[in-house]
């Protein structure tokens, strides 16, 4: 598949972000396939074959972080990664952002309801994504407090709403809400620590 592409400085290799975007998808996809599927033993042996292969291409591809695309692909859903829950960011500004998240299958936790840590994962990922905003220190998560309100049902198409909440030196305050509807669904609240220069 074609699509706008990015600087090619990773050693030659053309970035295809709408192509990076589908096999993001397609991972995703296999994930909530895997989750359900009850595989007999000749298709699991095909399928971890098949697999081993593909991991042994993209082994061979291998970046340094810095250059890495997964989850670092501003421009495209979840920022180019498949380890939260899917989401797509509608507004964001400094202040914070908007947004829609869908939880596969991949993310059940029991009787149609998502797993309790795939929600603080989100959190932390998106609060992640609003706090290491442009031209800002990196920051890392010092606690992540989450109210679970009602389940997080899955296959449905959710609201986000991500907020700085007050900055006190290095140290920043962030809230935020999943909501299905008019339901709250989950609150959380976090806070982040700028890092010192050189600090790990
Ligand atoms: C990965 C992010 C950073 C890298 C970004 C780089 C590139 C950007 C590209 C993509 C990334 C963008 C987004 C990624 C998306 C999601 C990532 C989310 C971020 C994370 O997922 S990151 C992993 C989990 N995270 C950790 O792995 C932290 C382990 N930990 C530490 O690294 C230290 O613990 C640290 C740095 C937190 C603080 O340590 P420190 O030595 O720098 O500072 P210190 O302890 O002095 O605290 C200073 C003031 O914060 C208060 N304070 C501290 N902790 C508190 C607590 N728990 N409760 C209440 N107050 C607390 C103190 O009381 C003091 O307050 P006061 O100044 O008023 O006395």
């Amino acid at each position: 598949m074609s699509g706008a592409l990015a600087a090619d400085d990773r050693g030659g290799i053309v970035v295809d972000d709408l192509a990076y975007e589908a096999l993001v998808g397609a991972t995703r996809n296999f994930l909530d396939a895997l989750a359900v599927a009850v595989p007999d033993g000749p298709t699991a042996d095909r399928l971890t074959a098949d697999l081993a292969g593909w991991a042994g291409v993209l082994g061979g591809l291998a970046a340094e972080e810095r250059d890495r695309l997964f989850g670092r692909r501003a421009g495209i859903a979840s920022y180019g990664q498949a380890m939260t829950p899917a989401y797509r960011v509608l507004e964001r500004d400094d202040a914070g952002l908007r947004g829609v998240a869908r939880f596969g299958r991949y993310f059940h936790g029991g009787k149609g309801a998502a797993h309790g840590g795939a929600v603080p994962l989100l959190f932390d990922e998106l609060f992640g994504r609003v706090i290491n905003g442009e031209g800002r220190p990196p920051a890392r998560t010092a606690y992540l407090h989450v109210d679970f309100r009602a389940v997080v049902r899955l296959d449905r198409d959710l609201g986000l709403r991500v907020w700085r909440e007050r900055e006190e030196g290095r140290k920043q305050y962030v809230r935020g809400e999943i909501r299905d509807g008019d339901v709250v669904c989950a609150e959380a609240e976090a806070l982040f620590v700028a890092l010192r220069p050189g600090q790990p």
